[in-house]
């Protein structure tokens, strides 16, 4: 049984745990105590060949290997994830600083992936169709791209690799996974498990290191790879983007985020909090869908600004490890001393603070749940991504006003929206700039939908039957009748 105190720390490379050709290793800290959690090693460039040697030769059988076969052993991990939950949650929290409860739901949105794409792996569907002149017939299937490289985010650690391996496996490619530094734990805890469930060895493998950007690069310019699929930053995104243009790799790319949540006048003011609280406070605010930025009418301002501010001051906050809390630490200084300055910033503009707004003493990146009232329009919160749990709050006098601010931003990945009026939630979710919207809802994640964002908030399309094309390319043949 998986245990914190026996958890792999090495490469998982051709199905092995191999130490680095370089003996090196990194330290992974619990963020909430700065405690050494444990010693990882440190891939090389040499061990970042070697995952694509394996990768490359295990890629012909895997991709050979019947739909159906893929599909069980997807559901295989689906139960054995679902059968390890606690561990698997308390390793997220050990390395992330999540509370338990979001470690839980993230170990159980993770496994949920393995469950949609052992759906979808005998779903791969082609069409034939008679071409218009008559004749020949235009015969249209997928194949599966080759090897991937999937470099996942410290921010759900385990969610962000699932999303990515799930499909590419389904679809029949290998894997070369690059987990972030703050957080590989998670998914060296995902290789015994899929080794359990059949995968074949040389399918996925596994590459912790602290040195990411030359890793990664060697795998963007090695031919045998033929994409890339990131979870991260804009910023880093579009490194890669530049990088992959060498060999022309396919870029499924997950950027930043700025999510607007609007509560229109006729909104259900008590149902839009339930939503606020888990748009702004799911992974407390460290997700590129955490809701950034709220504009509410101004019929329902006070009534909304009093009760979400009520609940956010309620939330108990400590380590993550304790059932009682709700908000962990973050993940580490960068994070909290943003999301401080970001605060600073709005409040020396004019911006009250209605709870929170001081960072907490002692060890770790505690910050307290924030929401800030009248925020002016300059300050930074309402243009940077926070990444954090703080709510800025403006007031707005009219629909096409708020539609107008929520547009205001070069990323387009979530949006929310509160009325009771379906038609008009309908009609303004079309005028929103965003990938996905949820319309009185606070959550948009589900592995069964497409998600994805539009401008500046990415490439391509992660869950859904749409996750699996990424992972193939057309193959279209012109068959004579
Ligand atoms: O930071 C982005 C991760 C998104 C997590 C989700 O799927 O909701």
């Amino acid at each position: 049984m998986l245990s914190i105190a026996n958890l792999p720390t090495d490469l998982y490379i051709d199905g092995s745990w191999a130490k680095p050709a370089q003996p090196r290793s990194f330290t992974v800290s619990d963020p909430a105590t700065g405690e050494r959690v444990a010693q990882v090693a440190d891939a090389g460039l040499d061990d970042a060949r070697a995952a694509v040697d394996a990768a490359a030769a295990a890629l012909p059988a895997w991709r050979d290997t019947p739909p159906r076969t893929r599909a069980e052993v997807l559901r295989k991990v689906h139960l054995l994830m679902l059968e390890r939950l606690e561990e698997l949650a308390r390793i997220i929290t050990l390395e992330n600083g999540k509370p338990l409860a979001d470690s839980r739901a993230e170990t159980r949105y993770a496994a949920e992936f393995f469950r949609w794409y052992s759906e979808e792996a005998c779903r791969n569907l082609g069409s034939v169709s008679q071409a218009p002149a008559g004749g020949y017939r235009i015969l249209v299937q997928h194949q599966p791209i080759g090897v991937v490289a999937l470099v996942t985010p410290w921010n759900f650690p385990s969610a962000m690799g699932a999303r990515k391996i799930a499909p590419a496996l389904a679809a029949g490619c290998s894997v070369l996974v690059k987990p972030a530094s703050l957080t590989p734990l998670s998914m060296l805890a995902l290789a015994d498990i899929l080794a359990e469930a059949g995968v074949p060895d040389g399918v996925v493998n596994i590459v912790p290191t602290s040195r990411s950007g030359p890793l990664v690069d060697l795998w963007l310019h090695d031919p045998r790879v033929r994409l890339v699929s990131f979870t991260g930053s804009t910023e880093v995104g579009r490194i890669l983007l530049k990088a992959a243009a060498d060999q022309v790799l396919k870029t499924p790319m997950e950027l930043g985020g700025n999510a607007p949540f609007l509560v229109l006048d006729d909104a259900d003011v008590e149902a839009a909090v339930d939503g606020a609280m888990i748009a702004k406070m799911r992974n407390m605010g460290e997700a590129c869908t955490a809701a950034n930025r709220f504009y509410v009418g101004a019929g329902v301002y006070d009534a909304f600004v009093r009760a979400f501010a009520e609940r956010m001051r309620a939330q108990k906050i400590g380590h993550g490890l304790d059932e009682a809390n709700q908000v962990g630490s973050l993940i580490d200084a960068a994070t909290r001393d943003k999301v401080e300055e970001l605060v600073q910033d709005a409040v020396a503009r004019g911006a009250r603070v209605l709870c929170g707004g001081e960072r907490l003493p002692g060890p770790g990146y505690f910050y307290p749940p924030t929401v800030l009232g009248d925020v002016p329009a300059d300050s930074r919160v309402l243009s940077e991504e926070i990444f954090g749990p703080v709510a800025p709050i403006v007031r707005v006098a009219s629909e096409d006003e708020m539609v107008e601010l929520a547009n205001g931003t070069e990323y387009g990945l979530a949006a929310y929206l509160y009325t009771r009026d379906l038609a008009k939630g309908l009609k303004l979710a079309e005028r929103l700039e965003f990938g996905m919207v949820a319309l009185n809802r606070g959550l948009v994640s589900d592995p069964a939908a497409p998600f994805g964002g539009v401008k500046q908030s990415g490439l391509g399309r992660e869950g859904s039957w749409e996750g699996m094309q990424e992972y193939m390319e057309t193959k279209y043949v012109a068959v004579e009748w």
